[in-house]
């Protein structure tokens, strides 16, 4: 940690990457922002970044890309830090997908964001019967400069499979639902064969996964929260991960998770936690597949806790 003559320490373990096939560099560990608020967005990117954050993750479906390219200006204006020392993730939304109106979506994206190009762009839904297309016309970003990888996001085998067999270009990333509960083996093993990194969303399990007394007991033993045991136990995975706090003491407390190391033994222990458990909305995939039908539009409602600056 190194002081950045602000309020925040700089955590440069956090600038530390994972090669993706392409040949790009992505940060381990990055914020996730699903939930949170457009005015909070700004706020916590902003402060994350302060705090050597390089990677964070948003969506057209978060409702805060503006918030969050508000916050990246702020982020780079207090380190002096450049735009390419970032690492920015957007997806391509149900209702965008298809050839053509997913090559429009860009324009849109890099307005709300401010920004002249994305890091990783990623078809947020496998939606049937379109995600092929979708992928095109990502691929095409990609020749364009557009976007600096493409990848996908709750594809299962069956669809990595098809994708792959009609892919210009490999996806670098598969963005899936991950934690101790639910620990997508299949998945993994089929990105492991394919040279595809898997990305952890929902890392904490939403929350869920803090409670467990098997992680607590290894959390005590390490003297961390049970949210650290969980993001350590990603990296030592080889797992990219994006935890979300609307905290910025929780923000900062996620990232402190390079001066310990599990056991074999605790890892494994960790692994034997895995009920193949989804969300309950996962199950009913279907819903997603509706071409953007159950978007949620009403952002503005959800639960958000304020971010607290009084450090
Ligand atoms: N591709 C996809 O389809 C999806 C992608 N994602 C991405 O993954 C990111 C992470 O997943 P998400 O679903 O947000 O859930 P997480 O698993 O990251 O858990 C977030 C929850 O845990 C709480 N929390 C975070 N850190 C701590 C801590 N140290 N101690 C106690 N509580 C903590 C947060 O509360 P609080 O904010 O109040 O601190 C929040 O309630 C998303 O933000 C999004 O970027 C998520 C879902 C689907
Ligand atoms: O956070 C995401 O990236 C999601 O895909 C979720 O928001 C999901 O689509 C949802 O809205 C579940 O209710």
């Amino acid at each position: 940690m190194v002081p950045n003559g602000g309020k925040y320490m700089i955590n440069e373990n956090l600038a530390t990457t994972e090669h993706l096939n392409n040949g790009v560099e992505m940060p381990k560990l990055g914020l996730g922002v699903w939930k949170t608020s457009n005015a909070n967005a700004k706020e916590s990117v902003s402060a994350a970044i302060q705090q050597g954050y390089r990677l964070i993750d948003t969506a057209k479906q978060y409702g805060n890309e503006t918030g969050v390219g508000e916050g990246i200006r702020e982020g780079l204006e207090k380190t002096g830090l450049n735009r390419k020392d970032l690492f920015v993730t957007t997806k391509v939304f149900n209702g965008d997908q298809g050839y053509q109106s997913t090559l429009d979506s860009i324009d849109g994206i890099l307005e709300r964001l401010q920004l002249t190009y994305i890091d990783l762009l990623l078809v947020h839904w496998p939606v049937d019967g379109k995600y092929i297309d979708t992928w095109k016309a990502m691929e095409k970003l990609y020749h364009a400069g557009k976007v600096r990888a493409i990848g996908i996001s709750n594809f299962d085998v069956e669809r990595m499979q098809d994708l792959l067999d009609h892919a210009d270009v490999t996806p670098v990333i598969n963005q899936m639902e991950f934690n101790p509960l639910q620990q997508q083996k299949d998945v993994l093993a089929f990105c492991q064969h394919a040279g595809i990194q898997l990305e952890a969303w929902s890392p904490l399990g939403g929350g869920d996964a803090l409670n467990n007394p098997t992680i607590q007991e290894i959390a005590d033993a390490h003297g961390k929260s049970t949210a650290q045991v969980i993001i350590r136990w990603d990296l030592q995975r080889g797992i990219i991960t994006i935890p979300k706090s609307a905290h910025i003491e929780r923000i900062e407390q996620n990232a402190d998770v390079f001066d310990f190391e599990l056991t074999d033994a605790e890892v494994e222990a960790i692994n034997n936690l895995d009920e193949a458990k989804p969300s309950l909305w996962y199950e009913d995939f279907a819903w997603h597949n509706e071409d953007g039908h159950g978007f949620k539009d009403n952002v503005d409602t959800w639960d958000d806790s304020p971010v607290n600056f009084d450090k």
